[in-house]
């Protein structure tokens, strides 16, 4: 089967440091690559190449064969990207944010909260927080309404920077549950994490990055 996602020969130059050069990887569907490395590797700068927010120094991506460069809609419709910060308006309650997530990634024009909002707050256990400003919450309920989108995007492609962060035991869980269904259902996932990770997906492969030293 030919990969979802791959890499052809990425090198990313950062402030005359090489991070990486040469890199070359595929990532089919119902794979899972965990991107690891020392702090300042370069993993949420591949993330962002990989998600076509950044631009590589060299290489290219493809999506479905296709190059990033003149395919990018095609792909934006069907990745979701979680950067290592939880994306939460702390203005909006949990509930808005949640629609407001499901407006933005499924292009739902329904903006009033729908059944899925409330059972995606569920999931993860947020009822009863759902009307307090996201500001209000800790770093880990911040998280896990971010995470949120995991259970209402239609996306195949998963790329997710350090999503375990701030979570509980509970919370991590529930993340590798939901992982597990994404896989199992034919999507992929991209992501970082320091930690090993705690459970054993079927298709799962690790990217070392290591330092490349002056460019
Ligand atoms: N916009 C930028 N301009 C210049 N240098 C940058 C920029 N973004 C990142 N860097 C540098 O690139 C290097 C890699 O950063 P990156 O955030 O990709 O590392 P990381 O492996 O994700 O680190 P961590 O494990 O700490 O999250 C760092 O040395 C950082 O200072």
């Amino acid at each position: 089967m030919p990969p979802l996602l791959h890499a052809e020969q990425l090198t990313s130059i950062r402030a005359e440091r090489c991070l990486f050069a040469g890199l070359s990887f595929a990532v089919s569907g119902g794979e899972l690559l965990q991107v690891v490395g020392q702090n300042g590797s370069g993993k949420s700068t591949l993330l962002g190449i990989l998600a076509g927010l950044a631009s590589p120094d060299e290489g290219q991506v493809y999506y479905q064969q296709q190059a990033l460069t003149t395919h990018r809609e095609a792909f934006y419709q069907d990745l979701l990207f979680l950067g290592h910060k939880a994306a939460v308006k702390a203005s909006l309650s949990a509930l808005e944010n949640v629609a407001l997530q499901r407006q933005l990634d499924c292009g739902d024009s329904q903006p009033a909260p729908t059944e899925q909002d409330w059972d995606n707050l569920a999931q993860l256990d947020l009822l009863g927080l759902e009307e307090l400003p996201a500001a209000q919450l800790s770093a880990g309920q911040q998280r896990r309404i971010a995470l949120c989108r995991l259970w209402s995007s239609p996306a195949k492609v998963w790329i997710l920077d350090e999503p375990f962060t701030a979570l509980d035991q509970a919370g991590i869980e529930l993340l590798h549950q939901r992982i597990d269904q994404h896989l199992a259902a034919g999507g992929c996932v991209v992501l970082t994490s320091h930690q090993p990770l705690l459970w054993q997906p079927q298709n799962y492969r690790t990217l070392t990055l290591q330092a490349q030293g002056v460019a």
